[in-house]
C-alpha cells in the first residue's frame, strides 16, 4: 500500500466567482488525518469548491487564491495528476465491468502488477464493506446504498492524496451510515489524509469532528 503522505492541503484565499459575483471564499489549512466539514444551503458553492480543487471546475467560474497539498500547488496540476480522492453522491460505476473489476481499476500498478493479486485485494475490500460474493455481479445489480459502498471503497483504494467527499452517506440508511463514516475516517486518520467533506447532515459534521466552515 502507499506511505503515508502526512501532508495538510492548504486553501489560501480561495475565491470562486460566477457572473462577477463572489460564490465562495475561503481559507482554510485541513491537517493530515482531519476533516474540514462544508455546509451550506442549495446552490452555496459546496461541490463547485470540490470541483475546484478536484480540477473539474466549470469554465463559466473564475478561480482565484492557492491551494497547496504540503510542497504540491494543486490548481498548477492537470486533474488527472492532483490525486484527489473524489467521491460524488451518484456511485458514477462503470457499467462494463463487474463489481470486482470496478474496484481493481482504482488500485494503483505499484500497489500490485499481478492480476491475480489485484482480484484478491478487491475481493478483500469488498468483504470489507459487506460485500462479499459479490464481486462477479454486474454493478447495475446493486442497490443504491451497495453501489455507493463499492464507489466509497474504489476512492479509498486509489491512493489519494486528500479525500473530497460530496454527501457520500446521503443515500445509506443510518445504520450504514454510520459504518461508513467510520470506514472513511478510520481510513482518513490511519493513512493521515486530508478530508473535505460536504454534507447537509450536521450528525456527519459531528461524526467528523473537526471544523465546520459553512458558506452562505
Ligand atoms: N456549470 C455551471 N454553469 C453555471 N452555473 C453553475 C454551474 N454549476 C453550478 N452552477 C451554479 O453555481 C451555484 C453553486 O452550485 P453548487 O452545485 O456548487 O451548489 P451546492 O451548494 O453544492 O448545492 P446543493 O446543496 O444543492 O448540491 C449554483 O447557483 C448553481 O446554479
Amino acid at each position: 500500500m502507499k506511505p503515508n503522505h502526512a501532508e495538510a492541503l492548504v486553501l489560501e484565499k480561495v475565491a470562486i466567482r460566477l457572473d462577477g459575483r463572489t460564490l465562495i471564499d475561503i481559507s482554510a489549512r485541513v491537517a493530515p488525518g482531519n476533516v474540514l466539514t462544508v455546509m451550506g444551503p442549495s446552490g452555496s458553492g459546496k461541490s463547485t469548491l470540490l470541483h475546484a480543487l478536484a480540477g473539474s471546475l466549470a469554465p463559466v467560474f473564475d478561480l482565484f487564491g492557492s491551494v497547496r497539498l504540503g510542497d504540491v500547488d494543486v490548481l498548477s496540476l492537470p486533474a488527472e495528476t492532483r490525486r484527489m480522492g473524489l467521491l460524488f453522491q451518484d456511485p458514477l460505476l462503470f457499467p462494463h465491468l463487474s463489481v470486482c473489476g470496478n474496484v481493481m481499476i482504482a488500485i494503483p500498478r505499484d500497489v500490485s502488477k499481478a492480476r491475480g493479486e489485484r482480484q484478491h485485494l478487491a475481493e478483500d475490500a469488498l468483504t470489507a464493506i459487506g460485500l462479499e460474493g459479490y464481486g462477479p455481479r454486474d454493478p447495475a445489480t446493486l442497490s443504491g446504498g451497495q453501489a455507493a459502498r463499492v464507489a466509497l471503497q474504489r476512492t479509498l483504494l486509489s491512493g489519494p492524496r486528500a479525500l473530497l467527499l460530496d454527501e457520500p452517506f446521503s443515500k445509506l440508511d443510518a445504520a450504514l451510515r454510520q459504518d461508513m463514516r467510520a470506514l472513511v475516517f478510520d481510513h482518513a486518520r490511519a493513512r493521515n489524509l486530508p478530508v473535505i467533506l460536504v454534507t447537509h447532515d450536521p450528525a456527519d459534521a459531528e461524526a467528523a469532528g473537526g471544523e465546520v466552515f459553512t458558506l452562505t
